[in-house]
């Protein structure tokens, strides 16, 4: 039996959109407000979903409380309460759109994910705002 087990996660980062290869008229043109030289902040919902084999001893895909662990100490300590391009290696280069912090997410937790289980992250940067990805 095969099923998909989901956990949810919150964390609050400022941010910049900002590509450093344009002029600050063309950034101000295509990001607009979220070009703001002095960030802006949102409330991010990160959800992980793990799809694989139900274990039959334990009737579980994966603990959550082993995921939770591994999300708390490699993704949320890294990037809650922090501002994302001036805090982070990560996205010091990496202009920090959505698309671009689940993918960082996604390669930060696929390490500790065992081959036969598919990873997935669903991230809200607010409420209508959201990207899935699975490292495709
Ligand atoms: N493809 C993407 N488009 C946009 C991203 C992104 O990461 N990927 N990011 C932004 C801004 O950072 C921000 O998320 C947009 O905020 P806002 O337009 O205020 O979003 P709302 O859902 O609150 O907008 P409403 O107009 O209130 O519905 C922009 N685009
Ligand atoms: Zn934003």
């Amino acid at each position: 039996m095969r099923a998909a087990i989901f956990r949810k996660f919150h964390f609050n980062s400022a941010h910049r959109l900002h590509n450093e290869q344009w002029s600050d008229e063309k950034n101000k043109e295509v990001f607009g407000k979220c070009n703001n030289p002095n960030y802006h902040g949102h409330n991010y919902e990160l959800i992980v979903k793990i799809t694989g084999e139900v274990n039959l001893e334990t009737g579980y895909v994966i603990d959550t409380k082993i995921l939770k662990d591994w999300v708390e100490k490699d993704v949320i300590e890294q990037f809650d309460h922090k501002n994302l391009n001036l805090d982070t290696k990560a996205f010091s280069k990496l202009n920090p759109t959505v698309e671009h912090i689940a993918a960082v997410i996604y390669e930060i937790l696929q390490r500790r994910i065992e081959t036969d289980k598919k990873l997935t992250i669903i991230l809200y940067e607010t409420e209508r705002n959201y990207v899935e990805y699975s490292g495709e």
